[in-house]
């Protein structure tokens, strides 16, 4: 089934992304990393060597992605699989009383600019190419998978942007689904609990400890194969569509 196969990776030069990009490599795809141009994005693909190309991407830049999409056409010829794994994570609480200094509204807008809006410009931008395929069996085109996070759900104390970014990826996911299902691309979003990723290593080791601690089962970080694996079952299932599903070990974040 993924052979052949073409995909679209944001934020596939590390973590969650790379980590799908190479699995999406090892069951016989072909895949576009789109990664900032100051990324190891251009490395990455060096490294995985064949059937895969690096474009230098800001998501939140409507021509950085339509060269994306051009490249992918030049190069594979088609898009089945488009992966948004791009983010980044912020914390700050809404009012700073011992500084009497409020939250840094540019750090707020930047926060739903790249997650929110960029995941959305992907979407929109690349949903008329799959659905230039011709339909399988099913009626289906291909697959957008979305990456929120658990902190869309019980945000915590310093994550007012950060949250509502991925809450915002969560409330888009069915009517996205609902507005492509016609042309049967299915939207699917995975909201992670805690992985062993560069984003999670900004924290020093001892304060990661003590969040593996907080997982109910298993009690550690997830390894970022473990959701590139959801993703492939994702692509692989066709009754899944316009969901979150959460992927988490059962973890409900502290305040
Ligand atoms: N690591 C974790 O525990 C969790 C991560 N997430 C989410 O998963 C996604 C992937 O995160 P990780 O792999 O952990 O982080 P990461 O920091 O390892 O990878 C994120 C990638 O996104 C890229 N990126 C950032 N801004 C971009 C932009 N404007 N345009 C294009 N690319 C951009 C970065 O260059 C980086 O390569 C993010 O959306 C993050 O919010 C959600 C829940 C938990
Ligand atoms: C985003 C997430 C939770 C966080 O807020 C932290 C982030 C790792 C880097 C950080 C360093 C800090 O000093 C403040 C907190 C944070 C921004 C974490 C990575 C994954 C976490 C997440 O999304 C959980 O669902």
């Amino acid at each position: 089934m993924f052979k052949g196969l073409v995909g679209l990776v944001t934020g596939g030069a590390s973590g969650l992304g790379r980590a799908t990009v190479e699995q999406l490599l090892k069951q016989g795809g072909r895949v576009v990393i789109c990664d900032l141009p100051s990324s190891p994005g251009q490395e990455t693909a060096k490294q995985l060597k064949e059937n895969v190309a690096f474009v230098p991407v800001d998501v939140t830049s409507e021509k950085d992605v339509k060269n994306a999409l051009q490249t992918t056409i030049d190069k594979f010829g088609r898009l089945d699989v488009v992966v948004n794994c791009a983010g980044i994570a912020t914390a700050s609480r809404v009012y700073n009383f011992k500084k009497d200094q409020p939250f840094d509204l540019k750090s707020f807008q930047k926060t739903i600019e790249v997650n929110l809006i960029g995941t959305f410009n992907v979407i929109r931008l690349s949903a008329g190419l799959i659905g230039k395929n011709a339909p399988d069996a099913d009626g289906q085109r291909g697959v957008i998978v979305n990456t929120a996070s658990v902190a869309a759900f019980d945000g915590q104390i310093g994550q007012a942007a950060y949250s509502a970014s991925k809450a915002g990826v969560v409330g888009m996911t069915l009517p996205i689904a609902r507005d492509l299902a016609k042309q049967g691309i299915r939207v699917v979003t995975i909201a992670p609990g805690l992985f062993r990723t560069p984003m999670m290593e900004q924290l020093p080791e001892p304060a990661i400890k003590s969040l593996e601690a907080t997982v109910p089962f298993p009690p550690r970080l997830g390894h970022p194969q473990e959701f590139a694996l959801l993703v492939q079952s994702i692509i692989q299932n066709p009754m899944l569509n316009g969901e979150t599903i959460r992927l988490d070990g059962s973890l409900r974040m502290q305040p």
